[in-house]
């Protein structure tokens, strides 16, 4: 069995909106309802997590009967970090692969999540990635020093991991420089393997994603 975390514990700062961006209208549906509706058809049988802050659960709720909503999944209350979000619901995750997908990329597609789950199925893990366009710069002490384009990636989710790896990670303490869980396995050992994501998925993070966001519906 696939366990998928959905993170949407955070209150979005970056978007600054009273409504915290997870719950954002895109094109007339919550962006974190269409983000679980993605996931459901991925893969009907998963068991399905969703973080959330303490304060917006009820709000949630109204949401699910407002839109009808009847894929099941478990609510658990998110911590102060991302980190603490998908800790507290892997102690509950009981799949042998575990995916881990940021609320906020209802753009993901149903290929993306497949080969995602395949890597972690055959490799142990599958993270998803889509190469630079823009030339990449690196901030020094001195100024900026130019790198070399093709050996950088960007890094989606869902990321996709064997429980065991996942697992295992999570023993290990955060600390600010894990930005995502694929991070967090390479610091306890494991080996990341990539797979294409697609340009659709990105982070709703400011106001001109959820423009882009819309413009791919
Ligand atoms: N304590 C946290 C922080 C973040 N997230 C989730 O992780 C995803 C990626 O995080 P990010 O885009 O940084 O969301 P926020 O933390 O809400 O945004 P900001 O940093 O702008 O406040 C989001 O779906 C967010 O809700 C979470 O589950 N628990
Ligand atoms: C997990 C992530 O979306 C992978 O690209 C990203 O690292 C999250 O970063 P944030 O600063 O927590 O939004």
């Amino acid at each position: 069995m696939n366990t998928f975390i959905i993170t949407a514990g955070g209150i979005g700062k970056r978007m600054e909106s009273d409504l915290p961006k997870q719950f954002l209208l895109l094109k007339g549906k919550p962006v974190l309802l269409r983000t679980l509706e993605r996931f459901y058809e991925a893969d009907p049988t998963a068991q399905i997590f969703i973080t959330l802050p303490n304060d917006w659960i009820d709000y949630w709720n109204e949401l699910l009967s407002k839109y009808h909503c009847q894929i099941p999944h478990e609510i658990i209350a998110g911590g102060i970090e991302r980190y603490d979000s998908v800790n507290n619901a892997l102690k509950k995750s009981t799949g042998t692969i575990i995916g881990v997908h940021d609320g906020v990329r209802p753009l993901v597609s149903l290929k993306t999540i497949k080969a995602c789950i395949a890597g972690a199925t055959q490799k142990g893990s599958g993270v998803p990635c889509l190469p630079a366009k823009e030339s990449i710069r690196k901030i020094t002490p001195e100024g900026s020093s130019s790198c070399i384009r093709r050996e950088y990636v960007l890094v989606q989710t869902p990321q996709c991991f064997s429980a065991e790896l996942l697992k295992k990670a999570y023993q290990l303490p955060y600390h600010s420089a894990i930005t995502d869980d694929a991070s967090l396995v390479e610091e306890s050992g494991g080996i990341i393997h990539l797979v294409e994501g697609n340009e659709e998925n990105i982070k709703i993070t400011t106001p001109v994603d959820m423009k882009m966001a819309e413009s791919f519906l």
